[in-house]
């Protein structure tokens, strides 16, 4: 198995108060880890440190391949229609055109090319988000709670990019409160390491 991301023996403090700490995990080609657990058990925390924007306090953090993002702030400029805001991300992951056309047929967005960021509902914009990953071409996926707001639909077509990054060798590091319905999905339950 290629390791595309490992944590070995990470602590986690923010603030003054300890997260988690021992935490390990290695995550290959073709796999899905769901971070499962209460409020504050440190999910979004472990998201954010597997993405480098958090130094853990202790163990370290081995990222094999490019990452992508999702966490509560879409990322995406809300000036912009959204093929242009998603265009902007295409340039900056240096990836092409018809890989943002085919991100945003992933995600059924097609029809809200041409409309501001700013105009679309909380749905489309978590779509619109999804469809950025999608379009990075990154292996290494790093969602955190993706589903927020989505409707049954478009959780479906997020289960289906999954599925298909997976298929194409990627990884997922997946934060949430439920399981979505993914397949061969292997969990760590992160209020065991509170
Ligand atoms: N910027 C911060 N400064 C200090 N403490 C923080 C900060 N962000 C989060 N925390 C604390 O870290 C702990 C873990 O928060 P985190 O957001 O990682 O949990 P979570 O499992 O994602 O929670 P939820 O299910 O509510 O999204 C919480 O106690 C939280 O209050």
């Amino acid at each position: 198995m290629t390791e595309l991301l490992r944590l070995d023996g990470v602590a986690c403090i923010r603030g003054d108060r300890l997260v988690f700490e021992g935490l390990s995990l290695a995550l290959g080609r073709g796999e899905a880890l769901w971070l499962r657990g209460p409020n504050g058990a440190g999910k979004s925390s472990l998201i954010r440190l597997a993405a480098g924007l958090l130094r853990p306090a202790a163990g370290t953090v081995t990222r094999r391949e490019r990452i992508a993002l999702i966490d509560e702030a879409a990322a995406l400029d809300t000036e912009l229609p959204l093929r242009k805001a998603l265009d902007f991300w295409a340039r900056v992951d240096t990836v092409d055109g018809p890989a943002v056309t085919r991100a945003m047929d992933d995600m059924a967005l097609a029809s809200l090319a041409e409309v501001p960021v700013s105009m679309l509902s909380t749905g489309q914009r978590k779509r619109a988000a999804m469809a950025r990953v999608i379009a990075s071409c990154a292996p290494i996926w790093l969602l955190d709670e993706p589903a927020n707001g989505m409707d049954d639909a478009a959780q479906a077509r997020l289960v289906a990019g999954i599925a298909k990054h997976r298929a194409n060798g990627g990884a997922v590091l997946l934060a949430s409160h439920f399981a979505l319905g993914i397949s061969d999905l292997a969990e760590i339950d992160m209020g065991a390491f509170v």
